[in-house]
């Protein structure tokens, strides 16, 4: 069985007045260790399809299975990273970054120790006394990034991390989170309106159509590209081939629509 399996999943909103198919007849899989983009059109359910993942909505219909559990099992660990880092202004980063281990009653001294060696690794060495205003909209989300490793989750939820940072940032950013999950085997689902984004940093991108959400396509990323870092990733001929057919993809998906 696979890691984390999605069975004919279908999910409508009910307002007095309508109802919305966001989601409808939903199936795939993701093995462990992999990394998967989700990308589609505006309203083609991509966050109610995250919500559901994580476990913070129930589907109408159908099911989420991670490691054979229910995701919102009080033993199934998930991670986020969201577009706000979140972060508590009035804490330090240490704090920050050891709260989610402390509300979970986890904070031994060799977690600890883990944590702030992790903020080290990350390349933000003498920021634990310092609070969020302090520092710079990448530092934080960098510091979002180890707290959410921080308490070890078997799968992170990625639900556009990088679209309010600058340009440069992001793609610096972009490399960071890549090792960093790579080095510790991490399960990831990342939401993206940015194709170039998806293609560098997973191993395959599920195409989302809308009204209502359905799973289009899945491309898979030639096997040369999954080596590399995101930012090498994005001069290669194979990644503009992806982006190209991606992009087809989509523009013939919103001339349907
Ligand atoms: N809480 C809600 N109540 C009613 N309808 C909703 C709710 N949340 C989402 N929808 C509708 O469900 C559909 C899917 O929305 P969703 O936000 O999941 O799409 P999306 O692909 O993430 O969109 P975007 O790319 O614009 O963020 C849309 O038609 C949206 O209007």
């Amino acid at each position: 069985m696979s890691f984390l399996t999605v069975q004919n999943v279908h999910h409508s909103y009910f307002t007095p007045k309508s109802v919305t198919n966001a989601l409808q007849n939903i199936n795939f899989d993701i093995e462990e260790g992999e990394f998967i983009s989700l990308v589609g059109p505006s309203g083609c359910g991509k966050t109610t399809m995250l919500s559901i993942l994580s476990g913070l909505i129930s589907p109408t219909e159908g099911k989420v299975l991670i490691d054979g559990r229910l995701p919102n099992s009080q033993t199934t660990s998930i991670g986020y990273m969201l577009q706000q880092d979140y972060l508590f202004p009035w804490k330090t980063i240490k704090e920050n970054i050891l709260l989610g281990l402390k509300l979970q009653n986890q904070l031994t001294e060799e977690k600890k120790e883990k944590s702030l060696s992790l903020l080290k690794e990350i390349g933000l060495s003498g920021v634990e006394t310092q609070y969020p205003k302090q520092l710079s909209g990448g530092m934080r989300q960098r510091v979002a990034l180890v707290r959410t490793l921080a308490i070890n989750p078997k799968i992170l939820f990625l639900d556009e991390p990088f679209s309010a940072l600058d340009y440069q940032t992001k793609l610096k950013l972009e490399d960071l989170v890549f090792d960093t999950l790579k080095a510790y085997r991490k399960t990831a689902v990342l939401v993206t309106h940015d194709i170039g984004e998806a293609i560098s940093m997973s191993d395959r991108i599920l195409l989302f159509n809308a009204k209502p959400g359905r799973l289009h396509k899945v491309f898979s990323v030639p096997e040369e590209l999954r080596k590399l870092r995101p930012f090498d990733v994005r001069s290669k001929a194979a990644y503009s081939i992806l982006f190209q057919e991606i992009w087809k993809e989509l523009e013939s998906l919103e001339n349907d629509g």
